[in-house]
């Protein structure tokens, strides 16, 4: 059994964040762990407040998990502020577990804010030279770079800039362009590209989330960087196929369609 960590935002209605990645893990036959950085209290329409954990209570999970049990994969998501960023890099740096996959999320569905503006120096700073794996998406690969994209030929000069950021590996992901949903990732000497047609559905709560763990539990049960993605790309995809009609506006992924009765 290989033993997954999450280190993020809890979703209170259970679509995206620390249960999306819990679920993932699970259904990949992984042991999942967690470490709460922030409360969100959210659902499929909104965020309503975000309680950040103390620095110490993120170092203190941290501690309890790697003292303990040997981590074979780590993924990191909501990050809200640049203390806990801080804690988080610190930490990471002393138990240095191998398979860091970094989703680094800025902004709810609804468009809430979930991480600090300010917090954007010490993500890429101090999150981002940590990732095997940095799973932006458009915007938020805007943000980091700081450059529009708007053309193939700038979504490859965007992932060359942040693998030179010190990302190992960059997939940045095509949720947000029109037509085909289409990831573009990078290892630093080739590109390779992961295309599903969209899938018209507005249950797309927690696809990021649901993706960056999917590579994690891959690359922990062994699999190669491309082939983990690949793997990824098709569980997120089956995913959203069958995404939940839970809620008023955007329902989630669904982690178990493949069993008997849990259908959406
Ligand atoms: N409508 C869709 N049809 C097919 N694939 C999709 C669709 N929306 C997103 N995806 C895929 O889901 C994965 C997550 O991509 P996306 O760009 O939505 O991430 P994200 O914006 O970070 O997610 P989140 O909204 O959870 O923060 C990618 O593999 C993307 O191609
Ligand atoms: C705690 C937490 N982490 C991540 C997301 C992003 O997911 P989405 O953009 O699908 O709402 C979220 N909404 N909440």
């Amino acid at each position: 059994m290989k033993n997954l960590l999450t280190i993020a935002g809890s979703d209170c209605s259970g679509g995206a964040g620390i249960q999306a990645d819990l679920k993932t893990f699970a259904a990949h036959g992984t042991f999942g762990m967690s470490v709460i950085v922030s409360v969100v209290a959210e659902n499929t329409e909104r965020v309503i407040s975000i309680c950040d954990m103390a620095p110490s209570t993120v170092a203190d999970q941290i501690d309890a998990v790697f003292e303990d049990i040997a981590v074979d994969g780590v993924k990191i998501g909501m990050l809200s502020g640049t203390e806990q960023m801080r804690i988080v890099a610190r930490k990471l740096k002393q138990y240095r577990p191998r398979g860091v996959v970094v989703d680094p999320v800025m902004l709810a569905k609804g468009g809430c804010a979930l991480m600090q503006p300010e917090a954007l120096r010490t993500l890429k700073e101090e999150i981002l030279p940590l990732a095997c794996v940095l799973t932006p998406n458009i915007p938020e690969a805007e943000a980091i770079t700081g450059r529009n994209i708007i053309t193939p030929e700038d979504r490859r000069a965007a992932a060359k800039l942040m693998f030179q950021m010190g990302a190992e590996n960059i997939l940045l992901k095509g949720g947000h362009l029109s037509g085909e949903a289409e990831d573009l990732l990078f290892d630093g000497g080739r590109f390779y590209t992961f295309t599903h047609k969209r899938i018209e559905t507005k249950n797309t709560h927690g696809t990021g989330c649901t993706l960056s763990s999917a590579i994690a539990a891959n690359l922990a049960l062994g699999l190669s960087v491309p082939e983990a993605v690949r793997e990824a790309k098709e569980y997120v995809t089956g995913a959203i196929e069958h995404a939940l009609p839970i809620g008023k506006g955007h329902g989630p992924t669904n982690h178990f369609y493949f069993m008997k009765g849990i259908r959406g």
